[in-house]
């Protein structure tokens, strides 16, 4: 099996067809058996869809032509070739030589592909010169998106740009109900995993190299999860005190809802509504693997009422569906997926389900408002908009040491303290 072939092939599906890549590498990798050959397909459609604007920007200089519509799989394996020359340690003999021989199902581009592999490494540093010059090259995202961002950030959007290419780091959320942090970094230490403690989250934990989960100790029994440690804030805003209710609004798959019942353990009850059936059973998987416990539901939180019948919540997450515009770096496909028109689609839903859910919260309940976005037509305009609409809101100041306060909600910068981007708003209904 050609791994740059397989490459080509999951990588093509996100360029031609729009799929996730995520979506793209959960049907292509179980293809490739060997571990190690599968981390550097990931690596290689990571890094040609990380990079894709910039790459893109010299296949066309080296082309005489744009390639036929049908032939998407000889340009993934063009931007592969690219990607390998200019960004991976492979010997740029052996980048070339395998590339070419990816096209054994299309015998006339195998000169092609070699000429052009060649070509840019006689003129790369022409090629770099010319990528400069051109903003979408030059910050490597579409041009609307440098426009957004620079338009919300003027002061910040250069940094944005930057960190939304950089490969994330792996982030851990301690179960603190099965031990503590400090125990838990010792023993990665013990089996030689570097990691450091995050300091303005007590059960985040930043591991120096990425590595497999089956490789954490006491994964699989529940003693840490995946997450960025922006993400685990919320379960510490929320701050829900024992024998509350507590409604988590898109909850999919899980991450929060785990997080506020490892947090708080004696609630009354939680609530996880999502509207994607699919994504709910993560939540209940999950919940599974940390012996937790919670009441799934799928529902459309954009429909008002019946779903939730009469009951109403001392504290609500609403984790909204947004733009993702705060983990570009976790999901770099969404710089070619996303839309601008996306973006005031987006606003609307959530106004929808943040009108919807204020209803379902009880006289003197907080809700608690979040977005992995770092758009402000989704985050602190929303916020605006809505306390304008509601005279029975207020706002709760967020006092932290991370992030910007901002005039509504507190808002991460994506990259700062090496976190995701993400914004927070805690609302108070009177009573
Ligand atoms: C940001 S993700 C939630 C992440 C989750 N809270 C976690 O921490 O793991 C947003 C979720 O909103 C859900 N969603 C989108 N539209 C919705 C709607 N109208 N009603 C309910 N859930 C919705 C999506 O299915 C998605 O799972």
């Amino acid at each position: 099996m050609n791994l740059r072939g397989c490459s080509a092939q999951i990588l093509a599906h996100v360029l031609n067809d729009g799929q996730s890549l995520t979506a793209a590498l959960e049907h292509g990798l179980p293809k490739i058996k060997d571990v190690k050959d599968r981390a550097f397909v990931q690596a290689l459609c990571y890094g040609v869809i990380r990079h894709y604007y910039a790459l893109d920007f010299m296949l066309g200089r080296l082309l005489s032509k744009p390639l036929k519509q049908k032939d998407g799989d000889i340009k993934a394996l063009l931007l592969i070739g690219l990607y390998q020359l200019q960004h991976m340690r492979v010997k740029s003999h052996a980048a070339v030589s395998e590339t070419v021989a990816a096209t054994s199902h299309k015998p006339w581009a195998k000169s092609l592909v070699n000429a052009i592999l060649r070509q840019y490494l006689r003129e790369a540093e022409t090629l770099q010169q010319a990528c400069a010059a051109d903003t979408q090259a030059h910050y490597n995202h579409p041009n609307w998106i440098v426009d957004v961002l620079k338009h919300d950030w003027p002061e910040h959007y250069e940094k944005i740009l930057h960190a939304n290419d950089q490969a994330p780091p792996m982030a851990l959320r301690v179960n603190l109900l099965q031990g503590n942090r400090a125990a838990y970094l010792d023993e990665l230490a013990a089996q030689g995993i570097a990691a450091q403690p995050v300091d303005c989250c007590e059960t985040a934990i930043r591991l120096d190299q990425a590595l497999a989960v089956e490789q954490l100790p006491a994964f699989s029994q529940g003693r840490v999860s995946v997450q960025d440690s922006a993400a685990q804030l919320a379960a510490e805003l929320l701050d829900a005190q024992p024998g509350q209710q507590v409604l988590d609004l898109c909850a999919a798959p899980g991450g929060k809802t785990a997080a506020i019942l490892e947090h708080q353990p004696a609630l009354g009850g939680l609530l996880a509504v999502d509207v994607d059936q699919q994504r709910l059973q993560r939540v209940t998987d999950n919940l599974q693997r940390l012996n937790l416990q919670a009441e799934t539901l799928a529902a459309d939180a954009s429909q008002s009422g019946s779903w939730a019948g009469d009951r109403q919540f001392d504290r609500i997450l609403l984790d909204a569906p947004c733009s993702g515009f705060g983990v570009i770096r976790r999901h770099p496909d969404i710089k070619l997926l996303r839309r601008a028109d996306d973006i005031a689609a987006l606003q609307a839903l959530q106004t929808k389900i943040l009108d919807n859910a204020w209803q379902l919260l009880k006289p003197g309940g907080i809700l608690l408002y979040a977005t992995c976005s770092v758009l402000k037509q989704e985050n602190e305009e929303q916020i605006a908009a809505f306390l304008a609409r509601h005279s029975n809101a207020s706002e709760i100041h967020i006092e932290a040491h991370w992030g910007m306060s901002r005039p509504h909600g507190r808002q991460i910068i994506t990259g700062d303290r090496q976190m995701d981007g993400f914004y927070y708003a805690k609302l108070y209904k009177a009573p």
